[in-house]
């Protein structure tokens, strides 16, 4: 499904990386892992086509992500690691619109219920900005529960939550590899998903 093929990335003078090579099937996981400033969320961003590799090419079910154009981004939901909440918007608003940016229009009682999911019940109402970290970051996870993509590109998904949060997401990312999909993802923590394939990737 998704291949990385001797990607390399300069960012500024740096070459961050070069020579990397991945390919993942239907019910794949690829855990990217490296050291501060070594490149992950830039990977990440080249994965969703918000940034072109310096070299190599990315293949979508075998056909570049640069001709596929919006064929891909239908397939895609990316959770970057600023949790990309809007302060002034309610929790509610938030995931609505966060949904509705990304292609999937979702009703009022359908966001409600993937916030009641996310143990956000009560606060539908509430702005933003007077949410936790932990809690805008289920905010923004909350997505994946409304999304029909196949691939997830999660950018440090589990910073920020306790440990029954971790857990859900952790269940969540399980399903999703059960159903066939794929999920690339940054984490400096162990994750404990059981899944077909677990690959890990490490940046220097
Ligand atoms: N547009 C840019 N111009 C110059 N340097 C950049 C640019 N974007 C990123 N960088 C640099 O590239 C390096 C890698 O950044 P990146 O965010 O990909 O690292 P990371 O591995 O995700 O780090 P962290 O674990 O801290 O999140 C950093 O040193 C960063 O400052």
């Amino acid at each position: 499904m998704l291949q990385g093929v001797n990607l390399a990335c300069v960012r500024g003078d740096r070459e961050l990386f070069k020579d990397i090579n991945f390919s993942l099937d239907a019910g794949s996981l690829l855990q990217v892992r490296g050291p501060n400033g070594s490149g992950k969320t830039s990977l990440l961003r080249m994965l969703c086509g918000l940034s072109y590799p310096a070299a190599g090419e990315i293949l979508w079910n075998g056909t570049s992500i640069r001709s596929l154009d919006g064929d891909y981004f239908a397939d895609v939901t990316y959770i970057g690691h600023l949790s990309g909440t809007k302060d002034d918007l309610t929790v509610l608003e938030n995931l609505r619109i966060s949904s509705a940016l990304a292609g999937f229009e979702i009703s009022a009682n359908q966001a409600s219920e993937a916030l009641k999911h996310m143990g956000l019940k009560g606060r539908e109402a509430l702005p933003v900005k007077v949410l936790s970290q932990g809690q805008r970051r289920r905010v923004a996870l909350a997505r994946l529960l409304v999304c029909n993509t196949t691939l997830w590109i999660l950018d440090e998904p589990l910073v920020a939550l306790d440990v029954m949060a971790v857990k859900l997401i952790q269940g969540l990312l399980e399903q999703h590899l059960q159903r066939g999909g794929v999920i690339v993802m940054t984490t400096h923590q162990e994750i404990e998903v059981t899944a077909a394939s677990i690959m890990q990737l490490h940046l220097a």
